[in-house]
């Protein structure tokens, strides 16, 4: 199977193309290099190009027929999105937009979608499945849902089928160290925890101690960026098996605080950096975990790394690789 991969350079669409090509997928990689790097792409062929470029999109889905389409590349920082919405209307949507078009014009058959936990927003229940209301707080989330919807439609309307993935929390790299999460001034708790480990940062914050969880701060679902990854092979697979489209929670179905987290990084790194706590941060939910049943029984996706440390000592092994990376 020849497959296009939007976003391959980036931090999960690189553990994707590698498991892509270690399966003996052909992986063709559109990137444009934004927040993604050459040197992550270990498997297939990297074209460089921007999705808002729609005549090198056309000439791109002339020169190779692809049998399916995985759809990573989008701005993802939710604070930049509430400050310059329409960059991530125009970057998750509309290119979606300007990819779908290609997608129904050359008929690919299959499509995988890189959705978000935050097309929930602050859902009602802690635990949540596929069918809880959509309801974003913040243009990221909603830029998404509105791809969703497009996506839905053109396969009421044609013959496409699709596997739109709703990732929680997404961390750990690849536990051999080949490649990991490079994005710069990155946000994400177990990142930003990494980097104070390595005296990249001085210290860190923890955003608001005062939440209805067992310490006070906030719980998120933390999934492994490699079983994350495998959820997009069986999707391929399911698919091209004769199954039909869905909407899958990707994530384990538990949580941990950020006082737990930040606690693991220190002790699998043995260094006591500095944490100043203070109040919230706007839109954090108190705590979002994923009903996983769904992609379970429908993918029979089943984790290999569901292990808060392991995921942990496998993002700072890469931390510590990307510094020496840098200041070589
Ligand atoms: N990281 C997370 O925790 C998380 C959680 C939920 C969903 N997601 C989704 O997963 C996907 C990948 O996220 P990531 O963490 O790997 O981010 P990332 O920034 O590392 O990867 C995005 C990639 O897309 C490329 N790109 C961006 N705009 C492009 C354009 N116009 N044309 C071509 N290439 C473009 C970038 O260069 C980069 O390589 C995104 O769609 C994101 O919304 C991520
Ligand atoms: O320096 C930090 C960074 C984060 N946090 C806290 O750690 C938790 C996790 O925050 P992240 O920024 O790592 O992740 P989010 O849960 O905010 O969001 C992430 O997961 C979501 C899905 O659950 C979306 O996909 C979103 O795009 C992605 O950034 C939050 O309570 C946050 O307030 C801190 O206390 N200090």
């Amino acid at each position: 199977m020849k497959v296009l991969v939007t976003g391959g350079a980036g931090y999960i669409g690189s553990h994707v193309v590698r498991q892509l090509g270690e399966a003996g997928y052909d992986v063709v990689v559109y990137d444009n290099l934004s927040t993604g790097y050459k040197w992550a792409v270990t498997h297939g062929e990297l074209v460089v190009g921007d999705l808002a470029d729609v005549d090198a999109l056309a000439a791109l889905f002339s020169a190779h027929t692809f049998d399916g389409v995985l759809h990573f590349a989008a701005n993802i920082v939710v604070p930049e999105s509430v400050e310059n919405p329409l960059k991530y209307y125009s970057n998750n949507t509309r290119n979606t937009l300007n990819l779908l078009m290609q997608v129904q014009a050359h008929r690919v058959p299959h499509m995988v979608f890189s959705s978000t936990a935050a097309v929930y927003g602050m859902p009602e229940l802690k635990v949540i499945s596929e069918s809880a209301l959509l309801s974003p707080i913040n243009p990221y989330g909603a830029s998404k849902m509105m791809s969703e919807r497009m996506i839905t439609d053109l396969a009421a309307a044609s013959g496409l089928k699709y596997t739109i993935l709703r990732y929680f929390n997404v961390a750990g790299a690849d536990v051999e160290g080949r490649i990991g999460q490079a994005t710069p001034e990155a946000t994400h708790l177990i990142k930003v925890a990494c980097e104070c480990a390595t005296g990249q940062r001085e210290g860190m914050k923890v955003f608001g101690t005062d939440y209805d969880t067992r310490d006070g701060t906030c719980i998120r679902d933390y999934i492994h960026v490699d079983d994350l990854a495998s959820a997009h092979i069986k999707a391929l697979e399911h698919m091209a098996n004769g199954g039909g489209s869905n909407i899958l929670n990707c994530g384990y179905g538990r949580g941990f605080t950020v006082t737990e987290v930040i606690d693991v990084v220190k002790r699998v790194s043995g260094v006591d950096f500095p944490v100043e706590l203070t109040g919230r941060r706007e839109g954090d939910p108190d705590a979002l975990m994923a009903d996983n049943a769904l992609i379970k029984g429908t993918l029979s996706w089943e984790p290999q790394f569901d292990d808060l440390e392991l995921i942990v000592r496998s993002a700072l092994e890469w931390e510590k690789k990307w510094l020496a990376k840098r200041s070589a």
